[in-house]
């Protein structure tokens, strides 16, 4: 059986028109895993509320990130695909789960090839609803309603993998060679409380406090918290960083549930009342840099940390097109080109 490979990344607009922004923040935000309120209630919010301001604000940071070839995480996500095709034969395509590069299209394209059986490649290190979720789930749809005699499989959330901690680590301490730093923040993109609720298997282990996601259990596979935390505490460990020198906290909040806490913001702004004054932070829920890395953060969170008195601030980049990364995904991709077809 002839096997290809789909990465798949989230998305960006097709430019920072706020006409382009508004049809893809009304694809993103309507998609039932991403705001997980019924029907009707979702679209009064996104269609009724949302789109009317939120495009206009969002155009403004994407233009202040944007490249000449294009949004960030469209250009590094293909830079990363053509790395690992040097490194794999079988044909390796790329797709986004929002806008126009769509997994209908990436199918299609390995199909086109003679594809027959698919790695269907996630790129987040850790599980949430909102992006490993919705991905597995519409590329089945897809395949049930376009492709019937394809076959596709799955990589789960990779991020307590021993080899891209020991990646991601080294990227760490590479970009922090010769900074002075005295505090090292990772920050996760946040998500509802209510959602880590819902991927809960066992439906009663995450509390969301202090224990729950330090108890093993089997809620873990699912969690985005435990899993966020866990990246955090092995590359602390593999770093061996000091207790009180790295702390997590959770960026991009939208509306007014309450999502995954310490806030990004927050923290930043604490650090430097208490006098910390120079500070690094890596975004390790991003696999390529984007919106929220570039703006939120190299930008907005800089603002922060100088306004309370803070003189450095260093944003670790995101993996990217890294060597030792294209390296690990190419080998993982090649493992699986290796072992038998799947059945059935
Ligand atoms: C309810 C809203 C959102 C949830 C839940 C959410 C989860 C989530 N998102 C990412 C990764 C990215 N999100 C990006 C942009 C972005 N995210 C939301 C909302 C939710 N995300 C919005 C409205 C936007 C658009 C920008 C804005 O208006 O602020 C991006 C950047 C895309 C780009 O083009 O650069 C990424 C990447 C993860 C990993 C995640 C859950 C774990
Ligand atoms: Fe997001």
């Amino acid at each position: 059986m002839k096997k290809g490979i789909l990465l798949v990344n989230l998305g960006s607009p097709d430019s920072p028109d706020p006409k382009d922004v508004k049809k893809y923040l009304g694809e993103f935000l309507m998609d039932e895993r991403v705001i997980d309120i019924p029907l009707v209630a979702r679209t009064a919010l996104v269609k009724g509320i949302i789109l009317n301001t939120r495009p206009k604000q969002s155009a403004a940071a994407y233009k202040k990130i944007w490249w000449d070839e294009g949004s960030p995480l469209i250009v590094l996500s293909e830079r990363l695909q053509n790395k690992i095709q040097q490194q794999v034969e079988q044909p390796v395509a790329l797709a986004m789960r929002y806008g126009s590069m769509t997994i209908k299209k990436g199918l299609q394209e390995l199909v086109d090839k003679g594809v027959e059986e698919v790695l269907l490649f996630p790129l987040y290190p850790q599980f949430a609803m909102a992006t490993t979720e919705t991905i597995t789930v519409l590329a089945e749809e897809l395949r049930q309603e376009f492709f019937p005699n394809l076959k596709i499989e799955s990589v789960p959330a990779f991020y307590n993998k021993p080899d891209y901690i020991e990646v991601l680590s080294n990227s760490i301490k590479g970009h922090l060679e010769g900074k002075n730093y005295e505090h090292l923040l990772f920050s996760y993109h946040g998500v509802p409380e209510r959602h880590i609720r819902k991927s809960d298997v066992t439906k009663s282990h995450c509390k969301i406090d202090g224990s729950c996601c330090v108890t093993p259990s089997k809620a873990h596979e699912f969690c985005y918290r435990h899993q966020c935390l866990e990246v955090t505490r092995l590359v602390a460990e593999k770093l061996q960083l000091q207790e009180g020198t790295y702390s997590t906290s959770f960026q991009s909040r939208l509306g007014f549930d309450p999502w995954l806490q310490p806030y990004t913001d927050r923290t930043i702004e604490r650090l430097g009342k208490q006098g910390i004054k120079n500070m690094a932070i890596v975004t390790p829920a991003f696999v390529s840099d984007c919106l929220e890395t570039l703006e939120e953060i190299a930008m907005e969170g800089e603002e922060i940390f100088h306004e309370v008195g803070g003189k450095s601030f260093t944003t670790i980049p995101c993996l990217n097109d890294d060597q030792e990364f294209v390296d690990l995904l190419s080998n993982w991709i090649n493992n699986w080109v290796k072992k038998p077809e799947i059945a059935g």
